[in-house]
Parts: structure tokens; sequence; C-alpha cells
């Protein structure tokens, strides 16, 4: 997502560090790499322009700030910058006061809006909603079946047309406005919450295309219409959303495929474009990539800053809390930390989803993106072979471990002794991290007390000693901003990093600590303190 644009950013900025103050050269010649970068992303030309001349004169117009150097200041207005591009605020969805709430997807074809309807779906289910899905687009002869694929993954019906018995039925079924309204009906009916209409798509703008958009928009009288747009586009991004606009109007933005963009330029272009915000993005072909945009969190994504409060939400969402605190009574009653401990602690890491994109999500970790990359997601699977091939007594006293055993459950896992031996290392370090948590003082750089997973939110605080920590003013009601605010007081205070990277316990490439680059962070983490 953003890699390339988020590079050459941190990049530019890195000729800034250390400068005591900044002449006029030097901030040309940034806003002139700034803007190439832009260029380079497909950022239409208009946003470049405005974006690069809002930075420059807030820039030149020297906004002193004693917490901040000349180089900081510059991050901290491009962040600023940012956020007002990509759209200011996060809009949450408008749900309908009576009835269903009725949300229309319209887009070129291709470009998501089938398997948007299905994440849609499912993630409003999760919020206790009741959706409808209803099949209007009869372009592609697959769509309907698609969509009816993705309803029975996200566990939500889906209005189809049926074959008609009468040639009047027949007609209905190939009208796609028709079908649109008897879904209506049929959610009303049956008392679904939401409706979600899947339209049509070509694969340009064209006249019909936008005819029968409008037609279904007056028909349903949507409570949003989403327009779904594919994120590689490039430059067409910005005609693309203008003709549809201008064909069928629009209330929001659904950016679909960021997982796979390199470029992003359309993320930038179309909230400005068109005043439009964009409320969610779709990042990967899973029922669970999807995301709730909220502009600054993505231009601190884009800075290279982190992203925590979304990874903190999605640990949240995924965090089994129960289990949390049967971990958190085990470990202040002294227990031990066993292999069945550690398998499920696994097996919650795993439920979190991409530890690829977890990771992604951390500051700084834009310069260790190759690493990432070559982070091996099977270990976990290969971890769990292992434990599963361990007798209860082995899970439960590991000291039994002796070589015919660890020779056994190499043969019985399909794995080398290595391996194994491998595994009881990290799982005898995993043990130790968790004894000294129980004690209370926590460990350098996490948030987490018993029960959580090392370097992730979640579980319970220790009761005893935890490391001094900095008040927090105005802390939120929010649990996600709150361990935020929480974790970077005491970071803060102990002169540590904002978080350290997940998973190495388990093996997952263990992504070492490297120096954060300083210009980076003080105006992301200040800024979520000060709410
Ligand atoms: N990588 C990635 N692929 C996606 C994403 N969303 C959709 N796709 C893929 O893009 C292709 C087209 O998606 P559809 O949902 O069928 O697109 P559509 O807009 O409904 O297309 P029409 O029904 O023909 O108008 C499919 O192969 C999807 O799997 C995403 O967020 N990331």
């Amino acid at each position: 997502m953003f890699a390339n644009l988020s590079d050459r950013l941190t990049e530019t900025f890195k000729s800034l560090r250390g400068k005591g103050r900044l002449s006029e050269a030097d901030i040309d010649g940034t806003i002139r790499e700034i803007r190439r970068a832009l260029l380079d992303a497909d950022v239409a030309v208009p946003v470049v322009r405005s974006f690069t001349a809002a930075i420059r004169e807030r820039a030149l117009g020297a906004e002193v700030s004693g917490a901040l150097n000349p180089g900081q200041q510059v991050v901290k207005i491009v962040h600023e910058e940012l956020i007002t591009v990509l759209g200011g605020e996060q809009r949450p969805l408008r749900l309908a006061k009576h009835g269903p709430t009725v949300i229309m997807l319209a887009g070129l074809q291709g470009a998501g809006k089938t398997t948007f309807a299905g994440k849609l779906a499912a993630h409003l289910k999760a919020q206790g909603q009741t959706p409808l899905l209803v099949a209007a687009d009869l372009q592609r002869p697959n769509a309907v079946t698609q969509l009816k694929v993705v309803g029975e993954r996200a566990g939500v019906p889906v209005f189809a047309p049926e074959a008609g018995v009468t040639r009047e039925d027949e007609r209905a079924r190939g009208n796609p406005v028709k079908v649109a309204k008897k879904g209506l009906k049929e959610a009303q009916d049956k008392q679904h919450t939401v409706v979600i209409v899947d339209t049509a798509g070509r694969l340009g703008v064209d006249a019909e295309l936008m005819r029968q958009a409008a037609d279904i928009r007056k028909a349903v009288e949507p409570d949003e219409v989403l327009f779904v747009i594919d994120a590689m586009i490039g430059q067409d991004a910005v005609a693309t959303a203008q003709a549809f606009q201008e064909g069928v109007d629009f209330t929001g933005v659904v950016l679909s495929k960021l997982d796979g963009d390199a470029r992003g330029g359309a993320a930038l272009s179309v909230a400005q474009v068109t005043g439009r915000p964009i409320m969610f993005a779709s990042v990967g072909e899973k029922l669970e990539d999807i995301e709730v945009f909220h502009p600054d969190r993505m231009a601190s994504r884009i800075l290279d800053m982190g992203d925590i409060l979304t990874l903190i939400e999605q640990a949240e969402q995924k965090f089994d809390q129960a289990e949390a605190e049967r971990m958190a009574v085990k470990m202040q009653r002294g227990e031990d930390f066993t292999f069945t401990d550690f398998l499920s602690q696994m097996q919650q890491l795993k439920n979190m989803g991409s530890m690829k994109k977890m990771l992604g999500m951390l500051p700084g970790m834009g310069a260790m993106r190759d690493q990432i990359d070559n982070i091996d997601e099977r270990e976990l699977v290969r971890t769990e072979a292992i434990i599963q091939s361990m007798t209860p007594l082995e899970r439960d006293n590991p000291k039994v471990l002796n070589g015919s055993r660890r020779a056994r459950i190499a043969t019985g896992s399909g794995m080398t002794v290595a391996d194994v031996n491998s595994l009881v290392k990290r799982f005898e370090d995993a043990q130790r991290m968790m004894k000294a948590m129980a004690k209370g003082g926590g460990l350098p750089g996490m948030g987490a007390g018993p029960g959580g997973f090392a370097g992730l939110p979640g579980g319970k605080k220790s009761k005893g000693k935890q490391a001094p920590q900095r008040k927090v003013k105005g802390k939120s009601g929010n649990p996600a901003k709150r361990a935020q605010q929480e974790q970077a007081a005491r970071s803060r205070s102990a002169g540590e990093q904002p978080a350290a990277p997940a998973g190495s316990a388990f093996g997952l490439g263990a992504a070492p600590q490297q120096d954060l680059d300083p210009t980076q962070i003080p105006s992301d983490l200040s800024k979520y303190l000060r709410r």
C-alpha cells in the first residue's frame, strides 16, 4: 500500500534531519521532491499543485514550535495536509432512522463491487445489523452467482431474480431496476436493517451504464451510494470519478485493491476532486479484508508513522477476551506457561489475520519492507503441527521432552528434530518472558500485561509494579485510543519505541527492532496525546 510514495517521502525528509533552520532553497528542494513523488504515484496534477502550494506556504510561514525541529515541522505540515487531501474527518455510514438502510454500490466492471458487497455485509453483520444483499448486476452472467457465493461466505442472504413463469416475470427478471425494487420490498417484509444493492459495471464509462445506475438510484432511494474505485486505475481515477459523480452522483467512495497498490494516486485524488469522503478501503480478496477509512491514519501510514489505532482495533475485534482472562488468572497465580497455552496464543494470533499486514502498521516499518515481505506465514502452521504431535503430558510438562520424544514428534509432524529443538528453544524464551511479565515488570516496549501477546495489545493489566507511567491528559473513552495513549506515554517516559514487533516468540521472521527516524514519530504521537 503506497509503498513507493511512502519510501520517496521518507527519503526526502531524511535530508532535513538535523538541520537547525531551513532556508527557502531547502524548502523548495523538498517541495520539488514531494511533487515528483506524488506525480509518480499517479496523483492528479491539480491535486499535486494545490497540495504542494499549501505545504510551501506553511513551511515558509515559519510555524515555529518549541517541541519540534524544522525537519519535524515540515513532516508535521505534510502529515496535516495529507489528512486534508484524504478528506479530513472519517465519515461513518449514514443509517436510516426508519426501515432498512439502503446502500447502493456503483463503479466500473471489475472495480471490486461484488467482493466489497460481501465484505460490507459481513462488517455490518458483525455490528449487529441484519443485511440483505441484492443482485442487481445482471450485466455479467456470472455476477449473480458470485454474489451468492460471497453472501454465503458472509452468512448473509442474497436476493436474486428467480426464473419467471410468465413472460412478464421473465422481463422483470432481466430488469435490474425491478430486481432492486423487489429486493428492497423483500428487505422490508423480512425486516432486514440494511440492504446492499450490487449494480452492474462496464469496462468504461458509457451512457447506458450511467442511465441504469441512475434509474436504480431513483427506484430505491438509497441512504448511501458508494462509488467503488480500483486504486490501481492510475490517472484515469479522476475522470472516472467525475463521470460517476455527474451520472449517478455518490455519497462516498470505496477504494478497492489498496493492498496491491504501489502507487495509490487514486486515493489521494478522488476525495479532493469530488469532495466526497473515502469511507472504506478494500485491502484483499478475503471477506475480512475491509477497513474503515480514516484519513489521519492513512496519512500516518503514507509517512511511515504506522497505524497503531487500526492495529489495536483489529486485535480487539479478533481477540478472545475469555481466553486472555484465563491466561491472566493463570499467570497471576504463577502457574507455568505450557505448550497448550502457546498453541492457544498462536491460534489467536492466526485469527488476527496476516502477520505481514499487522507488522506493516507499526511505525518505521517501511524501511523493513523487504524483511516483512520475507516473513513466511506458513511458519505458524508448521509450529502448530509440531505442537499437535505432542502428547498432552508433553504439552503441559515440556521438561519431559527428551531426545527420543523429540524424534517421535519430528516424524509425526513431518518436520526435522532441529525444527522441534528450535521450537522448544523459542517456547522456553516465551516462558521466561511470561514469567517476567507475571512478576509485573512488563517487557520493554510492550503494552501488554499477562494474557497479552508479545508486542501486541490485549489482556489484562498486571497487578504488580509497572514501569513509571506519565499521566496522560484527556484520556479517551475509546479502548483502542486509550491503549495507544497509555502506550505512547509509557514509551516516552521510558525512552522506548512505541511498540515491539509481534510474533518474534513464534519465530515469524522475528523482525528486529530498528532505530526509528525521530523526525517521523513525534508529531504523530503527540497529536494523539493532545486529543
Ligand atoms: N487484491 C485485491 N483484489 C480484489 C479486491 N477486491 C476485489 N478484488 C478482485 O478483483 C476482481 C473483480 O472483483 P469483483 O468484485 O468481481 O468486481 P465487480 O466490480 O463486482 O465487477 P462487475 O460485477 O463485473 O462489475 C476479482 O478477481 C476480485 O477477487 C481487493 O481489495 N484486493
